[in-house]
Formats: C-alpha cells, sequence, structure tokens
C-alpha cells in the first residue's frame, strides 16, 4: 500500500528534484510477485521523462546491486494474537536477510530508510548485518510521526502548518514514542507561550500523536498509507536539501556518541539538520525538563528490551525477551 504511492512520487522528480533520472528496482516476496508486476506496468504506462527503468525481483542480492537509496518497506503487519516479540523475529529475520545482501551489493554510500515496522529495531537488525556501510546511513521513518505532531499544533494554535517548527519525535516508532513540545516553536516562539493549555500538551497531544495511526485505521479500516508515503518523500528530501536555519527534523538515527546522554548503540528517534548531501548532523540547541526526560527514558527502556529479543539477529548471543509492556505500533489499536 505504502509503495503504490510512494513509486510515483519517486518517478515523477518529486522527491530528488526534475533534473535527477530514476531507476526503480523494486523487490518484492514470492507471494507479490504478481502484484509487482502490475505496479512496474502502471509505472511504465505512466510514461514519466525522469524514469529510466523499472526492474523487479525477489533476490535482494540483484535488487540491490549498486543501490544508492534503499527504501525497506516491505514487512509483515501484526496478526491477531501475535506479540510484539514474535513480530520482532518473523520481520527482523527479513531485515538482517536485506542487511546482509546490502553489505555485499548495494553502493558504499546507500542511504537506508526502514518503514516496515517494528521500524527502529529493524533499522538496528539492517545495520548490524551492514557492517562495510556506515551506521550514520541508517534511519528508521518516525517523520510521520513528526508531521501528525506539527498538525495538531498548527490546528490547536489556528496557525498554518508551516508556521510550526523544530518538532522532535524522540525514541521509538511505538506508542511510547515522545512528541516533544518543549522545544517546539510556533511562528518562533516556544509553542508552550502560544499554546497555554498545559494538560493539553502533556496529555491530550501526546495521546493524539501517539495514537493517531490506530484511530485513522478504525475509521478507514486500513493503515495510514498515503500519508506515509507523504512522509518517506519529507524524510528523503530533509537529507538531499539543506535544512532552514534554527530547524531541524525527526529521524531514527543510529545512538553514537550522542549529546543528549541516550543509550548508544540504538536506533532513536532525535533532531537532525542535513547539509543536504544526504548526510546529517544532531541538533545541539535542544533543552531537556523532567517532564520530557521521563517520557524520554520510558522509550529508551522500550528499545533496550527490543534490542535484547533480537540478540541472536544482531550478533550479540541469545535472545532474552523481557519488553517491558506489550506497547502497540501507531498504526495497531
Ligand atoms: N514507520 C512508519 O511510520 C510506518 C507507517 C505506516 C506503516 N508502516 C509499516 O510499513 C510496512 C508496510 O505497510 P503497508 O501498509 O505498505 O503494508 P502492506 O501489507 O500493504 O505491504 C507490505 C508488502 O510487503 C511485502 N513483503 C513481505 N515480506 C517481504 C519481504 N521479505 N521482502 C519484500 N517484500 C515483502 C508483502 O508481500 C506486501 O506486499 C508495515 O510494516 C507497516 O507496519 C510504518
Amino acid at each position: 500500500m505504502i509503495s503504490n504511492h510512494l513509486l510515483f512520487k519517486l518517478a515523477s522528480g518529486e522527491v530528488f528534484g526534475p533534473d535527477q533520472p530514476i531507476a526503480l528496482k523494486l523487490l518484492g516476496s514470492e507471494r507479490s510477485f504478481q502484484a509487482l508486476e502490475g505496479v512496474a506496468m502502471e509505472l511504465e504506462d505512466s510514461l514519466y521523462p525522469l524514469l529510466k527503468e523499472v526492474s523487479i525481483g525477489i533476490n535482494p542480492y540483484e535488487v540491490f546491486q549498486d543501490a544508492e537509496w534503499a527504501l525497506l518497506i516491505g514487512a509483515k503487519p501484526r496478526g491477531p494474537g501475535m506479540e510484539r516479540a514474535d513480530l520482532l523475529d518473523i520481520n527482523g529475520k527479513i531485515f538482517a536477510e536485506q542487511g546482509k545482501a546490502l553489505n555485499a551489493v548495494a553502493s558504499r554510500n546507500v542511504k537506508v530508510m526502514v518503514v516496515g515496522n517494528p521500524c527502529n529495531t529493524n533499522a538496528l537488525i539492517c545495520l548490524k548485518n551492514a557492517p562495510d556501510i556506515p551506521a550514520k546511513n541508517f534511519h528508521a521513518l518516525t517523520r510521520l510521526d513528526e508531521n501528525r505532531a506539527k498538525c495538531q499544533l498548527a490546528l490547536k494554535a489556528g496557525v498554518f502548518y508551516d508556521q510550526v517548527s523544530n518538532v522532535t519525535i524522540w525514541g521509538n516508532h511505538s506508542t511510547t514514542q515522545v512528541p516533544d513540545f518543549l522545544n517546539a516553536r510556533i511562528n518562533g516562539s516556544p509553542v508552550k507561550e502560544v499554546i497555554r493549555d498545559t494538560k493539553w500538551l502533556q496529555e491530550d497531544f501526546t495521546e493524539k500523536v501517539q495514537k493517531r495511526g490506530g484511530v485513522l485505521i478504525k475509521k478507514w479500516g486500513r493503515s495510514s498509507a498515503a500519508s506515509t508515503s507523504v512522509s518517506i518523500v519529507d524524510g528523503i528530501r530533509s537529507l538531499v536539501t539543506p535544512t532552514p536555519e534554527g530547524d531541524w527534523f525527526s529521524s531514527g538515527v543510529y545512538t553514537n556518541g550522542n549529546p543528549y546522554g541516550i543509550a548508544e548503540d540504538i536506533v532513536f528517534s532525535m533532531p537532525c539538520r542535513s547539509k543536504g548531501d544526504g548526510d546529517y548532523e544532531l541538533a545541539m540547541d535542544v533543552i531537556f525538563d523532567n517532564h520530557l526526560l521521563e517520557r524520554i527514558t520510558k522509550t529508551e527502556a522500550e528499545l533496550l528490551a527490543e534490542k535484547r529479543c533480537v540478540a541472536h539477529l544482531i550478533g550479540e548471543g541469545v535472545a532474552f525477551c523481557d519488553l517491558p509492556e506489550d506497547t502497540m505500533l501507531p498504526g495497531e489499536m
């Protein structure tokens, strides 16, 4: 569903600009191969001037050959009665294999964006299985959560979305995620000076963003594919265009010497800035208070527990799964 929206945006030039030709290599599974053929036919029939090649396959060692960007979307959704630990294991294996394939055949400069859930830990598994590619090149998508947070702040303040800046999603793409209203700004002023309703910020806003995906499924009967594809576009564009002065964007990135005191060696959503060269730096001018730190600690604990559940997939011995509670992905009820 997500790819079916995203591919047409990539082919149109909306993501990498009107001067960048595109070759799309689509990786499917045996089960989805016919659907893949159908999507490829629709792409061909769209006659996009920038789209120079569409190829399809089910072997990541062939499909990832020389890839400059790898958008890893395919994964299994959690079925009824399935524990988060089961999902971590089933999907983790997909991302271990894809990490190995990227390591073997992709461009050494490949940028990898993991969308398939649970995306933070899948990204960690992927990068651990690709030791020859810099860990900094791997991202887990939390931009949809940032966009949702911006929308809610704009609606509450009665301003247009583009007046809201410096919105960070901290931590895991799950219902423990932390939408940060302490550092966020509206028209350049701290959100707390514009929206004086602290209860709304601490409770309603936070929960609305955390549970938005689930509410949407209930109404729509399916998960948010269109807005997710838009957020993937936003996430890529944030890396290939310079970040506006003073602002930042959220991405789930590898913690390796982070300035915020967050546990190392996990994939944690944090505020990033880019010069537009595909790389990023962490934002430095960030403040914390007890409320923010407490919530960050909770999402951090969840990611550390997820990491213990997938020890067998990241070369760290035998897995031991003691997730603090069975939290939901934002798209689940
Ligand atoms: N990070 C985010 O913000 C975010 C938001 C929404 C959805 N998601 C996640 O994105 C993923 C995809 O969502 P969707 O709505 O497009 O789901 P979908 O079920 O429509 O599509 C998933 C596709 O992946 C394919 N697939 C399964 N295993 C594969 C493998 N090993 N290799 C290649 N392809 C494989 C399936 O055949 C299917 O076509 C899900 O895991 C979902 O939870 C993440």
